[in-house]
């Protein structure tokens, strides 16, 4: 088993202020802080990648900017030039909610991530390497096609589906959203393409707003091929053990993807400040192992995951290096905060939980 990794400093170097979550004001109380999604969380992961050892069991998979065209499958070329106007700004701009603001650069830095995921994707589908993992930043998930939204600015997981159908070959493609925020922008990308299957695994309704509902399953020729799965609060590894038996699994099963890209943020994880899932680097692990064995079963082993979200320093880089050491096969460390995580409560599936599980489950059914 070879498994691609990807990672480029300057991920580290995308500037998102200290607004923390909303811009320092003194009049309201707003002190300066580290932005929640503050390069320092990825750049924590990368180094334990390297420390730990698992780097010499990784194959480097070189970065690669988005050309125009790549990025233009996907964003209007309003947007992308809206992005590289105030990214040529000393002061930077925002991605378009007023709450993803980038400094100068950041659309290199972003491009570059598209590109990244792409090269992965490229990397994977050529036979390189059999999977891969490219931690990317920022974010992309929620980006549409003329706005960017929640820390993302380009859909890097959209941008590599779009290029692996337009230029790879590829037929049938799955996506697969385990961040805890719901995956609206390949939703919206991919509504009405059933070569598209868009799976996302989200704490129901935290963000975006009022998206990502259980309802939501897709338009038109894309009918049935969009299952969300809005898990409630408070899920913790168990209720995604059952989450990825349930329906994950049996529904790549049932639309046998010839890829499984998967937008792997960490932010369900049990100490996010984000979100407020309970889920461990076991929950990642099961998570893993299953788009692992859908992809043997009918891609080839084909699977590329890209980095999303994810904002707990302490622990993302654990859940990470959990995640690529199944990805790879091997095991190098153990994670040494699961007793504390693991031994809280919450694991256990509650009825409630099951329940949503079992409504998503049903959907499975209309998967050709
Ligand atoms: O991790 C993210 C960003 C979510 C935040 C955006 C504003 C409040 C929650 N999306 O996957
Ligand atoms: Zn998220």
């Amino acid at each position: 088993m070879t498994t691609g990794y990807l990672w480029d400093e300057i991920f580290g170097w995308h500037d998102t202020g200290t607004g923390s979550l909303f811009p320092a004001d003194p009049d309201v109380g707003h002190q300066p802080l580290n932005h929640v999604a503050h390069p320092d969380t990825k750049r924590r992961m990368h180094e334990l990648v390297c420390v730990s050892g698992l780097i010499d069991h990784l194959t480097r998979i070189a970065p690669r900017p988005a050309t125009q065209e790549q990025l233009r499958r996907v964003h209007t070329a309003e947007y992308i030039e809206r992005i590289v106007r105030e990214s040529a700004q000393p002061k930077g701009g925002d991605a378009g909610d007023g709450i993803s603001p980038f400094g100068k650069g950041a659309h290199r830095i972003a491009a570059l991530g598209a590109g990244s995921a792409i090269a992965m994707t490229e990397a994977v589908v050529s036979g390189a390497v059999d999977n891969g993992y490219a931690l990317v930043n920022p974010a992309g998930h929620h980006a549409l096609p003329e706005t960017g939204l929640g820390f993302c600015i380009y859909n890097n997981v959209a941008i590599a589906a779009k290029h692996a159908r337009a230029e790879l070959g590829v037929e049938r493609i799955a996506i697969v959203d385990w961040d805890v925020h719901h995956g609206n922008g390949a939703q919206a990308i991919f509504a009405e393409d059933p070569s598209v299957l868009t799976v996302s695994i989200h704490q129901d309704r935290c963000f975006p707003p009022d998206s990502g509902l259980i309802d939501e399953r897709g338009t038109g020729p894309g009918e049935h091929y969009n299952i969300n799965i809005p898990m409630p609060v408070g899920c913790g590894d168990g209720a995604y053990q059952y989450a990825a038996e349930a329906v994950i699994g049996p529904a790549l099963h049932a639309y046998a993807p010839d890829l499984v890209l998967v937008a792997s943020g960490f932010d369900p994880n049990a100490m996010d400040p984000l979100a407020r899932q309970l889920v461990t680097t076991r929950g990642f692990v099961t998570l893993t192992r299953t788009v692992v064995e859908a992809a043997r079963r009918s891609a080839g082993g084909r699977l590329v995951l890209l980095q999303e979200g994810g904002y707990s320093p302490i622990y993302v880089p654990f859940c990470g290096l959990a995640t690529i050491q199944e990805l790879a096969g091997v095991h190098v460390l153990d994670d040494p905060l699961l007793p504390v995580v693991g031994g809280m409560g919450g694991h256990d599936l509650e009825p409630h939980q099951k329940a949503l599980v079992d409504r998503a489950a049903a959907f499975v059914a209309d998967l050709r």
